[in-house]
């Protein structure tokens, strides 16, 4: 097993935030060290759950969140709603690449429509994708719960899986220079983060642990020092 060498960063899941204050939420965990906005879109058809669409990533911008935002789509099919959210003001899209007919193609309109794009991993859906269109892929987020609801316990088979992914990237990464992001969605924890690190993630989606927790700054910062020491 191997760390990542790129700085971690911290992402919360808007899903678990104050939604009747979301902007305000989402300042409050901005100014408390989280480094990017996770956005969980649910459509009650590729899940069993429905959330929010590009409406609110552009009401996020308006209201002056400056971060990144990184999208996570749990839709089928993919394309219509990716160029939406790239217009609306998302850095990273993602998408299941079952959810979609034409992985290549999908992952290639996100760059197009100028956002950052990846691909997403269930808990059996095979890593093998990655060998044809590691190219056009900037984040591979490996789900560590079934897909659809915040606050399930984390699935110890998602470690081998990181340990998997990141052997993959780093001998993407030695052979093109190209850096690959390697993120992590589900249960993710304080108590949990360090063997999460040392497995290999470096972007770390934390919905409950996060906006449940008292102090979002404490919970923040003790996530740090697990993931450095690990
Ligand atoms: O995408 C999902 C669930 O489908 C995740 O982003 C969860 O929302 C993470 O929540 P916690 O497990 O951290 O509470």
């Amino acid at each position: 097993m191997s760390k990542s060498k790129l700085p971690p960063l911290i992402a919360p899941s808007i899903l678990s935030a104050d939604l009747a204050r979301l902007g305000e939420d989402v300042q409050r965990v901005l100014a408390a060290g989280a480094d990017i906005v996770h956005f969980d879109v649910m459509d009650n058809h590729y899940v069993p759950n429905l959330t929010f669409g590009p409406t609110i990533c552009e009401a996020l911008r308006k209201y002056g969140i400056k971060a990144p935002i990184d999208v996570h789509l749990m839709v089928e099919p993919v394309d219509a709603l990716a160029q939406l959210f790239c217009k609306a003001g998302a850095d990273y899209v993602t998408f299941h690449p079952e959810a979609t007919r034409h992985v290549d193609r999908s992952l290639q309109a996100i760059r197009d429509a100028g956002c950052k794009s990846g691909l997403v991993f269930n808990p059996a859906t095979p890593l093998s994708y990655l060998d044809y269109v590691m190219d056009k892929v900037d984040m591979v987020l490996l789900m560590s719960v079934n897909p659809g609801f915040g606050g399930q316990s984390f699935l110890p088979s998602a470690l081998t899986k990181l340990a998997q992914a990141r052997e993959k990237i780093d001998a993407y990464t030695a052979a093109t220079g190209r850096e690959v992001r390697l993120e992590i969605d589900g249960g993710v924890k304080v108590d949990n983060i360090g063997e999460i690190a040392a497995a290999g993630a470096d972007t770390f989606v934390a919905g409950s642990a996060i906006f449940n927790a008292k102090a979002y700054a404490g919970t923040i910062q003790a996530m740090r020092a697990a993931i450095a020491s690990a």
